[in-house]
């Protein structure tokens, strides 16, 4: 095989995936903005994920920052060499993450250490199987690590919150899987898709229904009783209000594939692998003596541009805040002081200029037990690990930078904005109720900027400052951010509201109307 030109084909692969939304997603992106009322929050998220969507494609930039745990899956005709693929993948894997389309992502588990390069023990994973036919089959998924911690295993029989027990039979499996989109809430950035793997074991559960995301989000399942549950799903998932970000609305799932294993007697999984609405996942076919790319998949049909409905769009999020009950427009600058927080309700749309500064995981972390390295009296954390690239004069470029789940800072996050007099956090998905008595008690607010759009909010970002905790990789640094017109929505407040607490409830009261048997 020509080794550089099944470089080239994988680099594409992997540029391509990171980049550009594949044409069955927009498809079900673009249907699901149809059904939202224009001036609603749901709307208006939408409106910025096609935003981002088509940002990414001018850009060539990854459409989230998170690009994921990438995951190949091939199929080989008898005799081609698997070890030169695997050589080829891992090396257009360093080069696209070297030019900035892949966020450097693989962390030694145990030391923390970033390997700046996305290889890593088992990473990337790739997966063989030999067929038939005379071409390579290479599928690559990028699936991020917000929607991956939503994924859920159900052993049956079991209770189940707001629907009881679920029994080892379909109208069992019915109940886990409304229950898998409910427990997801917003945090996996919803609307999302979902896969599920019937039967199996643990691990075999799991593959299958990461498999099912393999599908085509427009198939047709060939199984008249999953076909069936499938349907059944989509109509009733988006029934329980969550909405795009779990700020309510019409539609919370864009797709829904299910496929079924056998199991043994003690064991019955139902296991739901949950993707965000950022659903990168391609495929190409190669030919086996050049290495070069003969077909591309999940390209059938028109694409749509979301470009083309941008003005629209615009418009439509300029008047979101206008016309949704309460909502008004603020502008922030930092330092903020606590009378202006305490003057924002849930529901307000924020504008922020000047500077904010990134920490997540591990900063909250170090922050919880040390000092800060700067003053943070008055200023704006933001949950974010973005994409970087240094320039040859050594000056630093966001290339992508939306904001990362919330709730994992939930621990540390009330202490420490009143340790260091921190008034306002961005992040996505909402935080818990420590958080929001410490939003109360200290004069805080929380802020939910859209997940996924990386694009969008990178180009808010007009230079980085400064950074610190390098050693902590680049998706955990700390980032000095100045940024222009930084649009997110006030979703917790220091009055003791939440939106996320609201929508939790109220999908619960939702999800207990399926309580009652449907498959028998
Ligand atoms: O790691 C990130 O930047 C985001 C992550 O995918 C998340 O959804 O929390
Ligand atoms: S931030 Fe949201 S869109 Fe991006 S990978 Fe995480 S869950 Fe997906």
């Amino acid at each position: 095989m020509n080794m550089e030109k099944l470089q080239e084909s994988m680099y594409k692969l992997i540029v391509e995936t990171s980049t550009n939304l594949p044409k069955d997603v927009r498809r079900a992106i673009k249907s699901a903005k149809e059904k939202e009322n224009a001036g609603t929050r749901a709307a208006m998220s939408l409106a910025t994920i096609t935003n981002n969507i088509s940002m990414a494609d001018d850009n060539v930039s990854p459409i989230c920052q998170d690009t994921g745990l990438p995951t190949f899956k091939i199929k080989t005709p008898v005799g081609v060499n698997q070890l030169e693929i695997k050589e080829a993948i891992k090396k257009a894997m360093v080069q696209a993450t070297t030019d900035g389309k892949m966020r450097p992502n693989s962390v030694d588990s145990l030391t923390g250490k970033n390997s700046g390069d996305n290889l890593g023990l088992g990473l990337p994973v790739m997966k063989f199987d030999q067929w038939e036919k005379d071409y390579i089959d290479i599928r690559l998924i990028l699936k991020g690590g917000g929607c991956e911690n939503k994924n859920i295993q159900y052993s049956l029989p079991c209770e189940l919150e707001g629907l009881g027990k679920a029994g080892r039979d379909l109208d069992g499996i019915r109940k886990c899987i409304l229950h898998s989109v409910y427990q997801a809430q917003g945090q996996g950035c919803s609307a999302g898709f979902i896969g599920v793997g019937i039967g199996g074991d643990r691990s075999s559960g799991y593959d299958l229904a990461k498999e099912q995301l393999f599908r085509s989000a427009e198939d047709v399942n060939p199984n008249e009783d999953l076909r069936k549950l499938e349907e059944y799903i989509m109509e009733n998932a988006n029934k329980l209000g969550i909405g795009t970000m779990g700020f309510g609305g019409e539609t919370t799932l864009l797709g829904c594939k299910i496929g079924v294993m056998h199991r043994i007697p003690a064991s019955f999984f139902v296991s739901v692998a949950y993707n965000c609405w950022a659903f990168r996942r391609l495929g190409v076919n190669i030919n086996p003596e050049t290495g070069e790319i003969m077909e591309w998949q999940y390209q059938d049909g028109e694409k749509i541009d979301f470009a083309a409905e941008k003005e629209l769009e615009t418009a439509v999020a300029e008047t979101a805040a206008a016309t949704e009950a309460a909502s008004r427009e603020v502008t922030l600058e930092a330092p903020i002081t606590e009378e202006q927080i305490r003057s924002l309700k849930v529901g307000d749309v924020v504008h922020i200029n000047g500077m904010m500064y990134t920490g997540r995981d591990a900063i909250h972390k170090h922050l919880s037990e040390n000092d800060a390295p700067i003053d943070l009296n008055g200023q704006v954390i933001y949950h974010c690990g973005p994409v970087m690239l240094k320039d040859q004069e050594g000056k630093w470029h966001v290339k992508a930078a939306g904001p990362t789940t919330s709730i994992r800072e939930e621990p540390y996050q009330g202490d420490i904005m009143k340790k260091f007099g921190i008034r306002a956090v961005i992040g996505k998905g909402g935080m818990g109720p420590k958080t929001l008595a410490a939003l109360a008690e200290h004069g805080g607010v929380y802020l939910n900027a859209i997940g996924g759009a990386a694009q969008y909010y990178a180009d808010c970002i007009k230079s980085v400052e400064g950074v610190n905790f390098m050693e902590f990789g680049i998706p955990e640094a700390m980032w000095h951010l100045k940024v222009e017109k930084f649009t997110a929505v006030v979703t917790m407040d220091s009055h003791g509201n939440s939106l996320h607490k609201d929508v939790a409830q109220s999908s619960l009261e939702k999800l207990a109307a399926f309580k009652e048997p449907v498959f028998k």
